[in-house]
C-alpha cells in the first residue's frame, strides 16, 4: 500500500480562551515532503494552532489526522513517539551542562528505548543502540555546522547555536513531520542561512515535512512552497509565498499596507 499524499490534515479546528477565539474553524493540510509556512500578526493564533495539533491543548472542536489516523487529543508524548511528529517552542530548551553530542544522544535515547529505565541497561543490544545514536548524532552535528563545538557544554554556546542543537536533536528520531515555532527569532543572518540550509537538507535528504511559523518573510519565501496566513484566529489567505505577499488583505493586516 502506498503512503497517503497528505501527511497532516486539520479540519475545522477551533479553540477559545474565555471570550477570545484564538483559533476559529481553521482547515489546513500538509503534503508529504512539503515545507508549509504559517504566518500572521502577533496574537493571530499560530502557537495555539500548534498547541492544539500537538497535544498540548485540547481543541474545542475539530479533527487532526496524521497520515489518515485521527490523533486529536492524543497526548504530546504519544504524538511524538508513535506519530513521529515533533514540535519546537519559541523558547529554546537544551541540557546546558551537557555537551552538544550528549544533548543529541539523549534526545535519540528518549525515542530509541521503550522506557527511561531501559536506557540504563548495560546489555550488548543497549550498547549497540547507543553507539548507533552516537554515530547519527555526529552526522547531524556536522550537518548543522556544530562540529567545532561538539564537546562544549551547550550552555556556553550562543542562542543561535543552541537553536541548532535543538533542531539537530529533533532530527535524531527520524521524524516524519516537524513543526517549528519561529526558528529564526533572535539569531544572526549567518546562522539564519545555516538553519534554512539544515531544514532544506532534512526535507530533501531525510524526507521530513515541515510546518514553520515565521515572521521573516524572506525566509518564508526562500523556504516554503506554500503559506497560510492567520488573522484573529481565522485563515485569511493561502497560496504560494508570492501570492500571499501580493494579497491586499494580507498587506493590510500583516505586512504593513
Ligand atoms: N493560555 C492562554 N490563555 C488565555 N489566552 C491565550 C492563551 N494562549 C493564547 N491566548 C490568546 O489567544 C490569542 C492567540 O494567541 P497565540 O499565542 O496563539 O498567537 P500567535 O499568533 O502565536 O502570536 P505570536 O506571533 O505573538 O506568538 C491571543 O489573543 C492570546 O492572548
Amino acid at each position: 500500500m502506498t503512503a497517503p499524499l497528505t501527511i497532516l490534515e486539520v479540519k475545522g479546528l477551533t479553540k477559545s480562551y474565555g471570550a477570545v477565539r484564538a483559533v476559529d474553524s481553521v482547515d489546513l493540510h500538509i503534503d508529504r515532503g512539503e515545507i508549509l509556512g504559517l504566518i500572521g500578526p502577533n496574537g493571530s493564533g499560530k502557537s495555539t494552532f500548534f498547541d492544539c495539533t500537538t497535544g498540548l491543548a485540547e481543541p474545542d472542536t475539530g479533527k487532526v489526522l496524521l497520515e489518515g489516523t485521527e490523533i486529536t487529543n492524543w497526548p504530546l508524548n504519544r504524538i511524538a513517539r508513535e506519530g513521529r511528529m515533533l514540535r519546537s517552542f519559541q523558547k529554546t530548551v537544551v541540557f546546558k551542562q551537557l555537551d552538544v553530542e550528549e544533548n543529541l544522544v539523549i534526545a535519540g535515547q528518549m525515542f530509541a528505548f521503550p522506557s527511561v529505565a531501559s536506557t540504563f541497561s548495560f546489555g550488548r543490544a543497549a550498547r549497540d543502540r547507543v553507539a548507533g545514536l552516537r554515530r547519527h548524532a555526529r552526522e547531524l552535528i556536522e550537518l548543522t555546522g556544530l562540529g567545532h563545538v561538539a564537546h562544549m557544554p551547550a550552555g556556553n554556546l550562543s542562542g543561535g547555536q543552541q537553536k541548532l542543537i535543538q533542531f539537530a536533536s529533533m532530527l535524531m528520531p527520524d521524524p516524519r513531520l516537524i513543526m517549528l515555532d519561529e526558528p529564526m527569532a533572535g539569531i544572526n543572518p549567518k546562522l539564519i542561512e545555516r538553519v534554512v540550509d539544515t531544514i532544506q537538507y532534512a526535507n530533501r535528504e531525510m524526507g521530513v515535512s515541515f510546518l514553520v511559523i515565521e515572521h521573516n518573510i524572506d525566509v518564508v519565501t526562500n523556504l516554503c512552497s506554500r503559506a497560510i496566513v492567520l488573522d484573529q484566529g481565522r485563515k485569511l489567505c493561502e497560496g504560494t509565498p508570492a501570492e500571499v505577499i501580493a494579497n491586499k488583505d494580507v498587506r493590510e493586516a500583516y505586512l504593513g499596507g
